[in-house]
């Protein structure tokens, strides 16, 4: 017998701290209980109390969530919502500002580069979703290494070689792809696009690109393997769950789904201190995290704060062998930094790993992938072990310059972020497929100027990378100075 439906009168009863449900998706559900454990704070759910939350819910919330986790006798069912009054939100200066920015962006053909859609993106993305993407750990020093390290290596081309056929095709993890970056895992891709990781997935499917699916999207795991086309490879990028029971039945679902390959994520064992987020989130009730004065700051910051509390920070070396009976996927550990640990990621038999500071949002001063990955090769190469484990590289990728000398350096491949969340907020999907085609146009231009045919062809010889461990400051690169947006500034008195 279907239920018979709430209306919206009978929910709005229900709209205090002793007494709490909200509407997600048509559906009403008793949230009382569970406000003192709501990891975001209690104020924003309570700002929604007896109303229609699901604008607020979906950019953090993967949507299965309430059915996941809210106790069954919670859910109150369905409600007619014709009749849920609707308040009219007043849209602020700053948002008709913002509208209007959007009218006036540059056409989808005037991005040139990666850095173009970082440019627009910042002029058209909700503070808080640029501020979420854009943020880095402290000083945001390692987020401009990241980019600056590159600027240290020079290549040193071949000339003469016939250049006619270039083929940067490659397999990464035992599969065959055509250019050798993946989409790397980054949360909550609703807070740029309506729509979330599924663009980055239809987008990696039209151009053949790895897609690695983030533990914290706000899609769901299958509405993301869903989107892909048959032949479309994707790995899951995992953050280790407090409850392993959660955890292994993520791997083995995520495996039984088709899985090429398990991220584990190492550099996070609590996230970073993003202050740029938590400034822009501070202002908005969502991230309430950040207690009155006086009581100990949280150190990450609002919405990943929000979602991320179940990670464990109590991951080792000895969940390892755990992890290769639980999946046959390949183990990669994603977030290594320094070349003992690719040592010991040999050891215990895992197929990969990536250098990676995680974009610069973790630990501030950390090195840059490259920079380990020019410290590794070397005695990988000296042990004989280059080939017992693929090495990747992720943050700063902004050209495909920068691939090829993570290539010259020794690397299977690279992951790149930030460009294609950007290029996915501004212009959907055909931003995204834009972004990857620069790429793939910058990826065969550069391999004739270099002077190499296939990927196998280029090798160390070809770059000039003596500069990179000398931190002296590299030439200044203007285009990301001029996107690159400085922290907020120190706290202004609220009005
Ligand atoms: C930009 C960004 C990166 C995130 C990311 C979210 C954003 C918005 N998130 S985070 O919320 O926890 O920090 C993840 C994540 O879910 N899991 C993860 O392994 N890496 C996460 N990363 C790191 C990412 O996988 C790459 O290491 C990093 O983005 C590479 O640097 P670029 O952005 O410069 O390409």
């Amino acid at each position: 017998m279907t239920k018979v439906e709430l209306t919206g009168v009978e929910v709005a009863k229900h709209k205090s701290a002793d007494d709490c449900w909200v509407i997600v998706h048509g559906r009403a559900y008793d949230v009382t209980d569970f406000l003192p454990e709501h990891p975001g704070g209690s104020k924003i759910i309570l700002k929604y109390a007896g109303k229609d939350a699901t604008e607020e819910f979906d950019p953090i919330h993967p949507p299965d969530t309430l059915e996941k986790y809210l106790p069954k006798d919670k859910h109150k069912g369905p409600v007619d919502m014709s009749t849920v009054v609707v308040e009219k939100q007043e849209v602020l200066p700053e948002e008709q500002e913002r509208m209007k920015r959007i009218e006036e962006m540059p056409l989808l053909e005037q991005c040139y580069n990666l850095l173009d859609f970082e440019g627009v993106a910042k002029r058209v993305m909700k503070k808080t979703a640029w501020g979420y993407y854009s943020s880095a750990a402290d000083d945001e020093i390692t987020l401009r290494e990241n980019q600056t390290a590159f600027q240290r290596i020079w290549f040193r081309p071949k000339i003469l070689v016939n250049v006619e056929k270039v083929d940067f095709s490659t397999t990464m993890l035992g599969t065959k792809v055509d250019i050798p970056f993946y989409v790397t895992a980054t949360a909550l891709g609703k807070l740029g696009h309506v729509e979330g990781e599924v663009v980055l997935t239809r987008a990696s499917a039209r151009h053949n690109v790895v897609q690695m699916i983030p533990t914290l999207a706000s899609c769901s795991f299958d509405e993301i393997m869903d989107a892909a086309d048959a032949s479309q490879v994707q790995w899951l990028q995992l953050y280790v769950n407090k409850d392993r029971a959660i955890t292994k039945r993520i791997v083995e679902h995520a495996e039984k789904r088709g899985c090429k390959g398990l991220f584990i994520t190492v550099d996070a064992p609590q996230l970073g201190r993003r202050e740029k987020d938590m400034r822009l989130k501070f202002t908005d009730e969502g991230s309430n995290v950040q207690k009155g004065s006086g009581e100990k700051t949280d150190n990450s910051q609002g919405a990943a704060r929000a979602i991320s509390s179940f990670i464990d920070p109590g991951l080792c070396w000895d969940d390892i062998p755990w992890f290769r009976s639980v999946t046959k996927m390949p183990i990669v550990l994603k977030g290594v930094q320094r070349v003992e640990d690719v040592l010991r990621a040999v050891e215990v038999g895992c197929a990969g790993v990536v250098l990676s500071n995680h974009g610069g949002r973790q630990l501030d001063f950390a090195r840059s992938g490259i920079e380990v990955l020019a410290e590794t090769m070397p005695v990988l190469k000296k042990m004989g072990l280059e080939k017992k484990i693929e090495v990747y590289v992720d943050g700063g990728v902004r050209r495909a310059t920068d691939i090829i000398k993570a290539l010259c350096l020794g690397a299977k491949g690279v992951g790149i972020g930030r460009p294609f969340l950007y290029a996915m907020s501004a212009y959907g999907q055909e931003g995204v497929e834009r972004a990857m085609q620069l790429l793939k146009d910058e990826m065969e231009m550069n391999m004739r100027l270099i002077g190499a045919r296939t990927i196998e062809e280029l090798n160390e010889g070809m770059v000039d990378a003596r500069g990179l461990f000398s931190h002296g400051v590299g030439p200044v690169n203007f285009l990301a100075e001029r996107v690159y947006d400085p922290l907020v500034g120190p706290p202004q008195r609220e009005r």
